[in-house]
């Protein structure tokens, strides 16, 4: 098997609506992701000779990730997300905020950028998303069914 690995930062606010303690407030982090993109055969022919995919596809699959969460507040898009994200558009600051259908955390934001990287025609395996420097979800779709 072949795992090639590669790595992003973005940095995002979020809130978790009805979380008690500190991170109840809107808040940020410095997410690291780390997807890896596995294949059991190298591609034989032609411009991916080689390779289990060009590291240039997966940066560029990567930085559509980047682009889309970096210096933005991630909100759930429910009736209490939509009513917080209206009082920020009120003050008329123009805030940039991301609507996602699920609380943003580190278990949800990893499926779904694992997601969104399959849709997106990366043979991803694995994500791994960093909320701090010691706090990850790792997201997997692969089942092992031993009996
Ligand atoms: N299973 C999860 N637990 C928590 C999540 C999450 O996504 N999945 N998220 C949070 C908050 O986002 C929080 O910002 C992170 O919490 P915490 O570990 O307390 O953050 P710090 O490392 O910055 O804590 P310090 O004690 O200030 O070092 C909470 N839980
Ligand atoms: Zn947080």
């Amino acid at each position: 098997m072949f795992t090639l690995k590669s790595e992003i930062q973005f940095d995002t606010a979020h809130y978790l609506s009805g979380y008690q303690g500190k991170c109840k407030n809107i808040h940020g982090h410095r997410y690291r992701l780390v997807v890896k993109v596995s294949s059991q055969d190298l591609h034989e022919t032609g411009h991916l000779r080689g390779m289990v995919d060009d590291f240039s596809s997966v940066k560029e699959a990567l930085k559509k990730i980047h682009d889309r969460f970096d210096h933005k507040l991630v909100v759930e898009a429910s009736e209490e997300g939509k009513e917080v994200a209206k009082k920020l558009e009120e003050s008329g600051l123009a805030f940039e905020i991301v609507f996602v259908p699920y609380r943003p955390t580190a278990e949800e934001m990893s499926r779904d950028i694992y997601r969104n990287l399959k849709a997106d025609g990366v043979a991803v395996t694995e994500v791994e998303l960093f909320e701090t420097p010691t706090n990850s979800c790792i997201y997997t779709e692969e089942y092992s069914c031993s009996k």
